[in-house]
């Protein structure tokens, strides 16, 4: 291949130009093909090489420049193969490491070279990991390929403690979020391009709650309504369907204010989020991503679509903002928060009213970011997941009539204590509360909290060491079902056990057991009922926990409370007139789950 090559190839096939140019000398000299003979052979060339050198330098400068450019060459291939040969023994470094650290890990035994993927095509990973922390306790192993371990976590406590440490995304989540809207600093896999936009997201939450600058939400309820009986109009609706409504209209109006309500592309955007959501994970799982495939180009077009509309009504905002301003100057000193922590085409220089939350997701956005990445990532995130939510709690009042009475009432009693008429506050709606504490325990946005150290190892307590790289889970809904945790009754829906009398709560907390408070008679509305926050209960965790935990929780739950007190004062909800016998829960994927999701309707209490 080349001169600098040969004494350590002498008999490489490739014959350089420089072996060429010298055939004489070498016929004259490769008679024995011994190794001895190979090295004089080496040294009488580059004694001739020298030579030649010389003189080409001298005579043609040409010649010169071919030999300096087959040393570069070379010089580039040595330094390629050093750092190709660097890697890979890196990748072997860690892979040695997997397997060592692994090997302390208990788990069932994997008989073929793909791991467990065999078992994992039988049965639901949840079951899998159901029957091993049966048999091999609160930290188990399982390989989804040769260099692909899974480590589940199941003891509260423990999880507690991997959720603070192990502070990176799977690069598969990072990788969903980036794809569709382009460079964020939220959803990030890792924590330092996160971390700064967390707490100036999270502080602006806090303080919306702090200072109580409320969304209206009876407009929300108008707003989701109109579109729900739309759909009734047409046909029956179930809770899937009208809790998407709810949750969509409620975060759009969360972000980016009443301007929202009255969007006409509105409906187009939901359709496009929830196709966009639906595809996700399933173009981010390639390895390569698929440039050569039309329906990868089909996503991009819908992700690009929903970019335009995303600018669309930042525009609208800014407009509302700005006929706001003319009219009334005096309250938007209040919202300059929330505009630095979103980030997208800045409203910052324009003042605005109360609850236009997008210029905070568009704030500070360097070079590479998405313009409305982070708006559009807060919309997939919160339209999905409080859906889910939501949808889980109006399965359980259709069903559980008397608990919706008793919530009935304790609106009412709100209302008619509340100072302020244009805003109930949730705080005293124990019931209701709780209610949501109950449906988000019992139906989690997702079977499993994914975690991982991108770079560094950690040991846990208990003494086992997680290696980086290793893909972390937590199987939330075994955690958040398991009887030790919550009691016997650990997979019924008791939103009382989040309830209790004002000198129990103590020792509730204190036993860390949920398992108490399950007197259906409860009268919440009596002064001597308590609500226990949810997260003394370390095994709490349909918002996560630790370093990556959700920073919307206290903000949602406050919202969808309000939601819900909201369309409660006004509406009953019943589950379609013929159904009521005919609901089975059933047990899917270790979690009871209503199946299908229940039909219901809506009937205005003033009819
Ligand atoms: C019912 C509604 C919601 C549920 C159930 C929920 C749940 C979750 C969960 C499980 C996580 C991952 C936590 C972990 O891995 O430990 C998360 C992350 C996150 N949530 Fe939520 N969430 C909800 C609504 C929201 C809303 C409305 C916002 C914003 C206003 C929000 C902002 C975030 C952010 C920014 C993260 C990512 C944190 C990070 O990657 O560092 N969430 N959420």
């Amino acid at each position: 291949m080349c001169s600098v090559s040969q004494p350590v190839y002498p008999k490489s096939p490739t014959k350089s130009r420089w072996h060429a140019h010298h055939h004489d000398f070498s016929s004259r000299n490769d008679k024995v093909q011994s190794p001895s003979h190979h090295r004089l052979v080496f040294v009488k060339k580059t004694k001739k090489k020298e030579t030649i050198m010389g003189s080409s330098s001298n005579d043609d400068p040409g010649k010169f420049l071919r030999e300096y450019a087959q040393w570069e060459i070379n010089a580039f291939l040595w330094i390629s193969l050093i750092t190709i040969t660097y890697l890979l023994l890196d990748k072997v470094i860690n892979l040695l490491r997997l397997w060592s650290h692994a090997r302390k890990i208990p788990g069932p035994p994997s008989s073929s070279f793909c791991g467990h993927s065999r078992l994992l095509s039988r049965q639901s990973l949840t079951e899998v990991l159901a029957e091993s922390h049966e048999k091999y306790g609160s930290v188990v192993k399982l390989w989804l390929g040769p260099t692909k371990l899974l480590v589940s976590v199941k003891e509260p406590a423990l999880i507690k403690e991997m959720l603070l440490k192990a502070e990176d995304k799977l690069p598969l989540t990072g990788k969903a979020f980036r794809l569709a809207f382009g460079q964020l600093s939220l959803f990030a896999s890792s924590f330092d391009k996160v971390q700064k936009k967390r707490e100036s997201l999270g502080m602006e939450l806090n303080g919306r709650i702090l200072e109580r600058r409320n969304i209206n939400y009876a407009k929300i309820v108008d707003s989701a309504m109109e579109r729900i009986n739309e759909i009734m109009g047409k046909g029956s609706i179930d809770c899937r369907m009208a809790s998407q409504q709810m949750a969509f209209t409620m975060l759009g109006a969360t972000v980016f204010g009443d301007a929202f309500l009255a969007w006409s592309k509105a409906t187009i955007y939901e359709e496009l989020l929830m196709t966009i959501a639906k595809d996700a994970c399933f173009w981010a799982s390639y390895r390569v991503t698929p440039f050569w495939k039309r329906g990868f180009w089909m996503y991009q077009h819908l992700c690009t679509k929903l970019k335009c509309l995303t600018q669309d009504i930042v525009q609208q905002c800014r407009r509302n903002c700005k006929s706001f301003c003319n009219t009334d100057q005096s309250s938007h000193a209040v919202n300059a928060g929330l505009e630095t922590a979103l980030g997208g085409p800045s409203c910052s220089d324009v003042l605005k009213p109360d609850n236009v939350f997008s210029q905070e997701l568009n704030g500070h956005i360097n070079v590479k970011e998405e313009p409305c990445g982070n708006i559009m990532g807060v919309m997939f995130h919160g339209c999905l997941t409080t859906a889910g939510l939501v949808g889980n709690i109006l399965a359980r009042l259709a069903t559980h009539q008397e608990i919706q009475d008793k919530i009935y009432s304790e609106i009412i009693k709100a209302q008619n204590e509340s100072v302020k008429e244009d805003q109930i506050s949730v705080d005293k709606m124990l019931l209701l509360l709780a209610t949501i504490y109950e449906s988000a325990r019992l139906l989690p946005a997702g079977p499993l909290l994914q975690r991982c150290s991108l770079k560094d190892d950690f040991t846990l307590k208990t003494g086992v060491t997680i290696p980086a790289g290793a893909v972390l889970v937590v199987p939330i809904q075994l955690v958040q079902m398991d009887n030790c945790s919550w009691g016997s009754d650990a997979n019924q829906f008791n939103p009382y056990r989040f309830l209790s009398e004002t000198g129990r709560q103590s020792d509730q907390a204190h036993n860390n057991s949920f398992a108490g408070a399950t007197d259906d008679h409860v009268d919440p509305g009596q002064s001597s009922f308590v609500l226990n926050d949810p997260n003394d209960n370390t095994a709490f965790l349909p918002f996560g926990s630790g370093s990556r935990a959700c920073i919307g929780q206290k903000f949602i739950i406050q919202g969808v409370a309000t939601l819900f007190a909201s369309l409660l004062e006004r509406y009953e909800i019943r589950l379609q007139p013929g159904l009521e016998n005919n609901l089975k829960p059933t047990m899917n994927n270790c979690v009871v789950q209503l199946l299908p999701s229940p039909k219901i309707v809506f009937v205005r209490r003033d009819s």
